[in-house]
């Protein structure tokens, strides 16, 4: 990347100071684009969630990886629930969504309280496995919450042969007039899938491990037996490992990475979090293939305002991204995102993924429950890594006192509400806007894959009312 008129500004920047403007391009659609990462972990979209409790759980997984991205389970979980989840995402379908299942004698209460945690909006009625009934949230308006679900689901509905070719699924669903219909192998239901979904993956590739089965990622901190917890891990099949603490530039940190480093073999090995190259440079020396950028951004995070460290992310990112890519290594972006454009901007800087937290709570998907703020409007709860909150999980097996201790460095927020935006309430409809973005941001660099955004992007910097300016006006002035 280069500054317009090679003016480099002489203070840091972070994504809303800069824009982009559009190069000479002989890329004819934004379907040419390849966002395979060239970090080489096996996404083919550059969305990773951020390991944090409140959003990145077993279905949020699921779903993103089968999109091509990859969700990061937190250190906090403990090792065999994650090798549990890890099982389960690996047995999920690379095509079709999980349904959400229940017997006809099932109630209505059951069925809406089960219909939150996923986007489709359906519960298949099943019977001896095979889809007797679909029951939709309309259909469960207006009776009593003890209705067996055998009173009001469709009875013997279409189902979709598995193997189906997707643009066939499209056109026969779209002529029912239906959104979603379960998957058989013979009378057996095997997934579920939507007229999204269809589309979906006929426009994305899964992000796969060797063996074809979705990708898994999961996180340690730098306390405690750091390589026994590492090994334990990969013994249950997670693909990536990420070593994270918020002071990536600490000599714990680099002694973590070199154990994990030692037990990890060909497991690509993720650390951080740093701003600055010399950071870079250390963990990269003590075995990091990715090093994770960000101090302060995140949308929980109250870093910068209790201790003014930090650095503002578009800068840190650039520099990280240099100095790993001298090494033959590479960067992603932690924290701070909240639009498409931010994701452009960061795989600009240099960045080979960029990591998002926040922005993914407010899903059906995130680990969280749904709540209903009394207006109508659904939202989830959502709380920072070093918050109060999660220091007393993460401390539960310590004494009191120094339980109390660590609660004295809270860096976060303990309680936030993350609406779900009525017109992508699912997370896969925030990566159908990201990749969207991403796909027609590189088309206006000229670009073709992620390196080509990188190399090409030209950046300028813009005042306060220039980012204005780019916002959309829903209102008259
Ligand atoms: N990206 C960011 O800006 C930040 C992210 N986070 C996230 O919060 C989660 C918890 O991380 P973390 O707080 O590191 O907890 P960890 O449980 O990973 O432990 C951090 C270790 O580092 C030591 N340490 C030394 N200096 C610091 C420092 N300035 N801040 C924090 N620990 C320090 C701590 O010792 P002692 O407790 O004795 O000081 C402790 O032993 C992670 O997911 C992390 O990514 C947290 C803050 C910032
Ligand atoms: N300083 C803190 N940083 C935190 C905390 N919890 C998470 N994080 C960091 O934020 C990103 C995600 O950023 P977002 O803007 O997408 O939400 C995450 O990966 C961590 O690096 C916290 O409590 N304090
Ligand atoms: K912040």
């Amino acid at each position: 990347m280069r500054f317009l008129g090679d003016r480099r500004p002489d203070h840091d920047l972070t994504y809303s100071d800069v824009f982009m403007v559009p190069a000479h391009s002989t890329v004819g659609s934004r379907l040419e684009v390849d966002l395979t990462t060239p970090d080489r972990v096996g996404t083919t979209v550059p969305i990773v969630v951020a390991n944090m409790t409140a959003i990145s759980g077993r279905r949020m997984a699921e779903t993103v990886a089968r999109r091509g991205g990859l969700a990061v389970l937190p250190q906090d979980i403990p090792i065999d629930v994650v090798g549990e989840v890890v099982s389960w995402v690996k047995s999920r379908h690379t095509v079709y969504d999980t349904p959400i299942t229940l017997g006809p004698t099932s109630t209505v209460a059951e069925a809406l309280s089960l219909m939150g945690k996923r986007a489709h909006g359906v519960v298949v009625v099943v019977q001896a496995g095979r889809p007797v009934g679909v029951v939709t949230d309309g259909a469960c308006q207006g009776v009593d919450r003890f209705t067996q679900l055998s009173e009001v689901m469709t009875p013997e509905p279409l189902t979709i042969p598995a193997g189906t070719d997707l643009p066939k699924v499209f056109d026969v669903l779209s002529a029912e007039r239906i959104s979603a219909a379960p998957v058989v192998d013979g009378d057996q239901l095997v997934g579920l899938i939507t007229r999204k979904g269809a589309l979906r993956s006929a426009i994305y590739a899964p992000a796969v491990d060797s063996a074809g089965q979705l990708l898994t990622a999961a996180a340690v901190g730098i306390n405690g037996d750091v390589a026994g917890k590492a090994e334990a891990l990969l013994a249950h099949g997670v693909d990536v490992l990420v070593v994270d603490t918020a002071h990536g530039h600490q000599e714990k940190a680099v002694e973590a990475v070199r154990a994990v480093r030692a037990v990890a073999g060909t497991t690509p090995v993720v650390a951080g979090n740093v701003v600055t190259a010399e950071g870079t440079r250390d963990l990269v020396e003590a075995g990091a293939d990715v090093v994770k950028v960000g101090v302060g951004p995140g949308a929980m995070c109250t870093t910068r305002m209790m201790t003014g460290v930090g650095r503002p992310q578009f800068s840190a990112v650039e520099e990280c991204a240099a100095a790993a890519r001298e090494l033959g290594k590479h960067v992603w972006a932690d924290g701070g995102v909240k639009h498409p454009r931010d994701v452009a901007l960061a795989l600009a800087a240099g960045a080979a993924n960029v990591m998002i937290g926040s922005w993914f709570a407010g899903t059906y998907e995130s680990a969280g429950d749904l709540y209903d703020d009394g207006t109508g409007r659904k939202y989830k709860e959502s709380f920072g890594m070093a918050s109060a909150r999660a220091v007393k999980a993460r401390t539960a097996t310590q004494s009191g006192f120094d339980r109390a201790r660590a609660g004295l460095f809270e860096e976060g927020i303990s309680s936030s509400r993350m609406y779900l935006d009525p017109a992508r309430p699912g997370v896969e409809d925030l990566i159908d806007q990201i990749v969207a973005g991403v796909r027609s941001s590189a088309t206006y660099a000229g670009a073709r894959t992620v390196d080509e955004l990188h190399e090409r992007a030209v950046l300028g910097v813009q005042s306060a009312a220039g980012y204005e300016e780019g916002r959309p006006q829903p209102t008259s002035w």
